[in-house]
């Protein structure tokens, strides 16, 4: 059964039980056929049998649940706190609680300071309350929020009304305050969309008319002015100017942009004018998949994160059960008071629960993946944030990667047996090559398919052509098989001797230069050598990943030993596997990360796709062109810059220092709590204040990676 996807982005969504609640509410609706809630997006994607229902009939049913739709995404982050819910209800709670304390000492008489206090405790608790008791009842889980009101509710019978109210309102106010930092944190990446204009400049019937984003379609034609943001993705069809594509890439370096080039949704134009065919619609475009990514992102738990939700679910039961023991054994064994024990019980049920604990790694991954997205590095999920923060290899494919991947001929020569034949020359020796690279995609096929056009050789007719991947290619040119490939190709596979030419093959591959041969089955023709140019910054870019911490920077490459080589030490590389088939790559990962721990693979996914895939990290390049890449990848670079692979390692280990301090002080408070409620050196009000000090602290704390 197949329904139509809808995505909704909803007002007051913004924890687990949130969710749950929204998913309870949707599920058995009839025509919904399926609910995913992502809880720290604020959104949710059903499916619908529109034969059934509508999105209207479900915005409506979203409305009654309590979660009305949101007309844009993007205005997350600018949601007024003062139209929350659980904001409101809870200064109601503490404007409650301090006129119940001004009227108790005005000496009003005490039915009118319980009914403020207790008037107070149910709005503090309203909303924690309810779902303490949904998640019981509906989930059969023990909560913090159980802790917090069977703690106050408690205070409250022993004739503590003021310290049962306080509870309250302090636990509903850090709810409510958390809740609304995560929004803000998690809108900080989708306030990313707002850099794209509203309106677009579409060419309709020979003229330039305004027309809403939403309304561009593929294949219309824009005009972008200079200064004016690009409303979506598109190829650029005349002009030139620089584009400012940060928000995409992350840097904010102008790059220069002209006919056939791709412009992105976001970007800013410089000083000319481009008029652009869109390739996607505003909905679909770069900027708006990058949000969505990084949306998906922020709900996937790394390892921790899970444990400590799995730690979570056991301790609170165990709390409230040790409370439960702490009120009644001293008394019945040990002839302790009742009172005191009972006290000191629920003062140890608030001084253990572990709300601080339980914040402390989300908070601090939701920051971590949005700063990082704004840098053009897109990480998808909690667990590679881990895993780079452990990285000890990082294996580099060479064609693309740490070269531009678009090579050119530097040199051709021909062998001399063959040049003295009749009409052997190096026009034949092109066009034959170009004949048959011209069905190749290889970066060095284009290469010699670009260079025997610029020499306006004629392109020859190539029957029956077939790939030998890593190796070369073959086809039939004038009735005879015709080869062009690795010199390995003709020494090992064909039995060709290339002695005639070996001094001059050593020395162009000692210069970098990938040597093509071209040949029949008998004798080789000739040698076309191809040279890629490194990235400018490839040598900076692997300075950098050692300063991070990585051991070992390792080159995988088809290509041979010698050109391999010679390009490794120019940028710093520190070993070097060669002649590798897509198949060997992916062993040499396996291999090292046997050896030495995570592998972080950064590749083009053209020959490295099992590579890729047997990294623990498989990080794309130049991601924001390529859907597929962006899409498999662990890791997207989205712009050109292996640098940034160093920077996402950095974040990665700042990342994992911040949950290390965050997860150490809540458990050092909750440690220094629980021995002061047992002795009963603290009272209720001291342990809820130092509660929601940590919790505030760790939350600030986890926060810093907003800045980085
Ligand atoms: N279409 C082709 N034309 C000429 N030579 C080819 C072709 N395809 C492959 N080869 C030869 O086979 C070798 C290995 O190719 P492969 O595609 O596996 O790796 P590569 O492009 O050299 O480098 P990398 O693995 O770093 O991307 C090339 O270096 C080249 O010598
Ligand atoms: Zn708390």
């Amino acid at each position: 059964m197949s329904g139509k996807q809808v995505e909704l982005y909803v007002e007051n969504l913004d924890c687990e039980n949130d969710a749950a609640k929204l998913k309870r509410g949707l599920t058995g609706t009839p025509g919904v056929l399926d609910v995913t809630v992502y809880p720290k997006a604020a959104k949710v994607i059903l499916t619908l049998d529109e034969g059934r229902t509508s999105p209207d009939a479900v915005q409506e049913r979203l409305e009654g649940l309590g979660f009305p739709v949101r007309r844009q995404r993007g205005k997350a982050g600018t949601v007024s706190p003062w139209k929350n819910p659980k904001v409101l209800t809870s200064l109601a709670s503490g404007a409650l609680l301090l006129a119940g304390w001004l009227v108790a000492r005005a000496g009003f008489p005490p039915a009118v300071t319980w009914g403020l206090y207790l008037a107070s405790l149910a709005s503090g608790a309203y909303y924690f309350g309810r779902e303490a008791l949904e998640e019981l009842m509906l989930e059969r889980e023990v909560g913090i929020e159980l802790l917090m009101l069977v703690a106050a509710v408690v205070a409250t019978l022993m004739g503590e009304p003021m310290e049962g109210a306080m509870l309250a309102f302090l636990y509903s106010i850090s709810e409510a305050m958390e809740g609304y930092t995560e929004q803000k944190t998690r809108g900080a990446i989708a306030a990313l969309m707002e850099l794209a204009p509203k309106v677009a400049l579409v060419r309709r019937d020979g003229r330039d008319v305004e027309v809403p984003v939403e309304e561009v379609r593929v294949g219309d034609t824009f005009l972008v002015r200079p200064g004016e943001a690009v409303p979506t993705d598109g190829v650029v069809l005349s002009g030139t100017s620089s584009v400012n594509q940060a928000p995409v890439t992350g840097e904010s370096v102008p790059v220069d942009k002209g006919e056939g080039t791709t412009v992105f949704a976001g970007s800013i134009n410089g000083e000319g004018s481009l008029e652009v065919k869109a390739t996607t619609t505003y909905a679909n475009n770069t900027l708006a998949r990058i949000i969505h990514l990084v949306e998906e992102a922020q709900e996937k738990k790394g390892e921790s994160q899970r444990f400590i939700e799995r730690f979570g679910r056991r301790y609170s039961p165990l709390v409230l059960l040790a409370g439960l023991l702490l009120a009644v054994i001293p008394p019945l064994l040990f002839h302790g008071d009742w009172g005191t024990w009972l006290a000191r019980a629920v003062v140890f049920v608030v001084a253990a629960a572990p709300c601080a604990l339980v914040i402390s790694v989300p908070i601090t991954l939701v920051a971590t993946l949005g700063t990082a997205a704004r840098r053009g590095v897109l990480i998808k999920g909690g667990t590679y944030v881990e895993q780079l923060a452990t990285v000890k290899v990082v294996a580099l494919d060479k064609t693309g990667t740490l070269t531009r991947g678009r090579p050119d001929v530097t040199d051709v020569r021909l062998f001399s047996a063959w040049a003295a034949g009749p009409g052997n020359t190096e026009a034949k020796l092109l066009s034959a090559a170009a004949g048959l690279e011209r069905y190749s995609q290889h970066p060095l096929a284009l290469a010699i398919v670009r260079h025997a056009q610029q020499a306006g050789v004629q392109v020859a007719e190539v029957q029956g052509f077939q790939s030998l991947t890593g190796a070369g290619a073959t086809g039939r040119y004038e009735g005879t098989p015709l080869y062009v490939g690795s010199p390995a190709l003709f020494q090992e596979k064909l039995g060709v001797r290339l002695d005639a030419l070996e001094q001059e093959l050593a020395r162009l591959q000692a210069e970098g230069k990938t040597v093509v041969v071209l040949g029949d089955e008998k004798s080789p023709w000739g040698l076309v050598a191809i040279r890629d140019t490194l990235r400018p910054n490839a040598r900076a870019a692997i300075a950098a990943l050692h300063a991070a911490g990585v051991r070992k920077v390792v080159m995988l490459t088809g290509d041979n030993e010698r050109t391999a080589q010679a390009l490794a030490r120019e940028v710093g590389i520190d070993e070097v596997h060669s002649d590798l088939k897509p198949e060997d790559k992916a062993a040499q990962v396996r291999e090292l990360t046997r050896t030495h721990g995570n592998v972080a693979m950064v590749g083009d996914g053209v020959n490295d796709a099992p590579a890729l895939a047997e990294a623990t990290i498989g990080v794309a390049m130049g991601a924001a062109g390529t859907d597929v890449a962006l899409e498999t990848a662990d890791v997207a670079l989205m712009g050109d810059n292996l640098e940034r692979l160093a920077y996402a390692l950095k974040l990665a280990q700042r990342n994992h220092a911040v949950v290390r301090q965050n997860l150490a002080l809540s458990a050092l408070v909750i440690i220094v709590m629980v021995a002061g409620a047992l002795s009963g050196a603290f009272t209720l009000p001291v342990v809820v204040v130092a509660h929601e000090l940590s919790e505030f602290v760790v939350i600030g704390s986890g926060l810093r990676m907003l800045r980085a």
